[in-house]
């Protein structure tokens, strides 16, 4: 390998706070015979379970024959479909987290995956086949037989974000509180003692028959809320620990399900809490200073059993019969484990430490190209908060924006102003209106933003789409810091750190030995991406202020789903596009929605002189 080329090398901690494990139900009879399963690498790399480290998981569209490879903790999947749940439970569960909850350490395992996925099958199992809930359960008995050790047991659902008593029918709600030591207490619940599995069959059986299911176009008897087993154990010693065994309602593309009223909302609650947990998951395992529990019921619950000392296991299950939900569930699988650091195993190239004022060599560029015209058009993009009087701001206070966040505030324009020029804009680059010109802005008030760690895995080519769902998702957290503050265009107006671009691969340039030629494409680069940032942050500003009629205006957006993002945004703001998943939209669509409101900007910058 050329010394040059950066290698890219992925640390993995060796305790891996939440272990993602994969497991692909088969075919059901009922199902097409003749359909090739999307999870190849069952097939083809056999995803060896002996090596305890990681397995790499192809899935594929068996239309496009498009195919992408993602790295999970272990893969579950045998022609013997009876083993599978007692593997995961002997491989994954016994020896890591049975053994600990002995010794005081809680833990979590969770089933997630699309509706139909084998979530319900996995966790709860039949009466032949005991999924981990049961299997766990008769475990957890023979030790306390052995240590004399008690054990009781709790079922409850968390349903429309509300949490209820399955063990007991109960007119309220079961309370949650968390104490000064970051205990949680579910005031209300019930508790019951156990000692054999005779007993425990009779509670869970009961508790199983009283949790919501319904109909849904996709699974004739769906969960419609996420149904949380604990087991706490108390040794002699007064040792205590829990395990919560959580099966988890499906997150559902209501495109195909033909959900409708309740079930829609109900289906807007778990998309929006499997949301918040993916949220908790991703901010644990890449060590985030903030972790977001308090953004769904279930993530509060879980305060003390996910993260800290307690330990996880996340089991994804895929249908292989359903290409894009397979994707989609495998992604934020892979997305959740565990990465510690990306490092460069190559020594970096030391950029000196000055700012580099890259709008004025972009105009020089383009004047020497004779562009100057369509660099114009091109700085269209950018926030109506910058007036309609281009003088208004000038280029020095601009400058200054990020470090002087009020002196912006006082030349913003009103809400209303903002929210009008984002839609003349928007139908600007859509080309149905003709008279915004007043956007175009002079290249000189355009200064860019440092890329943010994000960007800089963007550019690095393992995702090159203009517009990613995985960079929607992942703009998540800028996002929320500062949506309130101020037009999130604006935001990305400041200068250009050298030191932030590293070497990595660029996007445009086959030449990566051209070192002038890639510190150009690096640039260019930085530029894009800081664009595609703006414009996205830009996009949630305005789904965040705009009124209904407004928002109307949007490609893609009717009147049922206006309604629906002003009611999403009361109980919690939009601070990512995949938060518009919580309100029925697949993350295709998202995407669609959001490229289709602004792929005009592209089309009038390459079609101008
Ligand atoms: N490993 C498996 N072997 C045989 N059948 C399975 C397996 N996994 C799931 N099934 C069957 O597939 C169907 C859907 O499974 P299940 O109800 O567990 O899905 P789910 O992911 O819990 O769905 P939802 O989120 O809608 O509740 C059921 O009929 C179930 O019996």
């Amino acid at each position: 390998m050329d010394s040059k080329t950066p290698v890219k090398t992925k640390i993995h901690d060796s305790s891996n706070k939440v272990r993602v494990v994969l497991r692909v139900r088969p075919f059901l009879p009922r199902e097409i015979s003749d359909v090739q399963p999307c999870v190849s690498s069952v097939i083809d790399d056999g995803g060896d379970r002996d090596d305890a480290s990681e397995v790499a998981v192809h899935i594929k569209d068996p239309l496009s024959c498009r195919k992408e490879c993602y790295e999970l903790d272990a893969l579950f999947h045998d022609e013997d479909e009876e083993k599978v749940s007692k593997q995961i439970f002997d491989k994954e569960v016994n020896p890591l987290i049975i053994e600990g909850i002995f010794k005081g350490i809680n833990a979590t395992v969770l089933a997630f995956g699309a509706t139909g996925s084998g979530k319900t099958f996995t966790m709860q199992g039949t009466d032949e086949l005991p999924g981990l809930m049961p299997l766990a359960m008769s475990t957890v008995l023979s030790i306390c037989d052995k240590t004399a050790s008690r054990v009781e047991v709790s079922y409850y659902e968390v349903y429309m974000d509300r949490c209820w008593d399955l063990l007991q029918v109960k007119p309220n709600e079961v309370a949650i509180l968390d104490d000064k030591n970051g205990l949680v207490h579910l005031k209300g619940l019930s508790s019951i003692p156990l000692n054999s599995m005779s007993q425990f069959q009779e509670v869970y059986s009961c508790a199983v028959q009283r949790r919501k299911v319904a109909h849904t176009g996709l699974n004739d008897v769906s969960s419609r809320s996420h149904g949380v087993l604990v087991i706490s154990v108390t040794s002699q010693g007064g040792v205590t620990g829990k395990i919560n065994l959580i099966d988890l309602a499906g997150n559902e593309d209501n495109r195909r399900t033909g959900n409708e009223g309740i079930r829609l909302q109900e289906s807007a609650k778990i998309n929006q809490s499997l949301f918040a947990l993916s949220n908790v998951v991703y901010a644990l395992n890449n060590n985030l200073p903030r972790v977001p529990y308090r953004e769904s019921k279930l993530t509060r619950i879980l305060q003390d059993s996910l993260g800290g000392t307690s330990r996880a296991l996340m089991v994804a299950c895929l249908n292989p019969g359903e290409y894009q939900e397979s994707l989609r569930t495998v992604s934020l699988a892979a997305r959740s484990r565990h990465i510690s650091n990306i490092v460069s195993m190559n020594p970096k190239v030391e950029t000196p430490k000055v700012k580099v004022d890259m709008e004025a060599k972009l105009q020089a560029w383009m004047e020497s190209k004779g562009k100057t015209k369509s660099s114009h058009r091109m700085m269209a993009i950018r926030s109506p908060l910058m007036g309609t009087n281009q003088s208004s701001i000038s280029q020095s206070s601009v400058k200054k924006l990020g470090v002087h966040r009020s002196s912006v505030a006082k030349n913003a324009l009103t809400g209303k102003e903002q929210r009008n020029a984002f839609v003349s804009a928007r139908n600007l680059f859509g080309g149905e209106t003709s008279d915004a010109s007043h956007l175009w802005e002079p290249i000189q008030n355009l200064h860019l933003a440092s890329p943010t760690k994000e960007d800089e895995r963007e550019t690095s080519g393992e995702e090159n789409m203009l517009f990613s769902e995985a960079s929607m998702r992942d703009n998540q957290l800028e996002v929320e810091k500062n949506y309130t503050e101020l037009s999130p265009l604006r935001e990305a107006l400041s200068p250009i750190d050298a030191n932030a671009m590293t070497p990595k691969a660029p996007l445009l340039s086959g030449n990566a030995k051209n070192l002038q030629m890639s510190g150009t494409c690096q640039k260019f680069n930085a530029w894009s991406t800081n664009l595609k940032t703006s414009l996205i942050n830009e996009y949630i500003h305005f789904l965040n202020t705009a009124n209904r009629e407004e928002l109307m205006e949007l490609k893609g957006i009717g009147e049922k789903m206006a309604e629906y993002i002003i009611e999403l945004r009361e109980t919690s703001p939009v601070k990512s596009l995949a938060d518009l998943e919580k309100i029925g939209f697949t993350s295709r669509q998202v995407h669609n929605l959001f490229k289709r409101a602004t792929e005009g900007i592209l089309a009038a910058s390459t079609t101008t002189p």
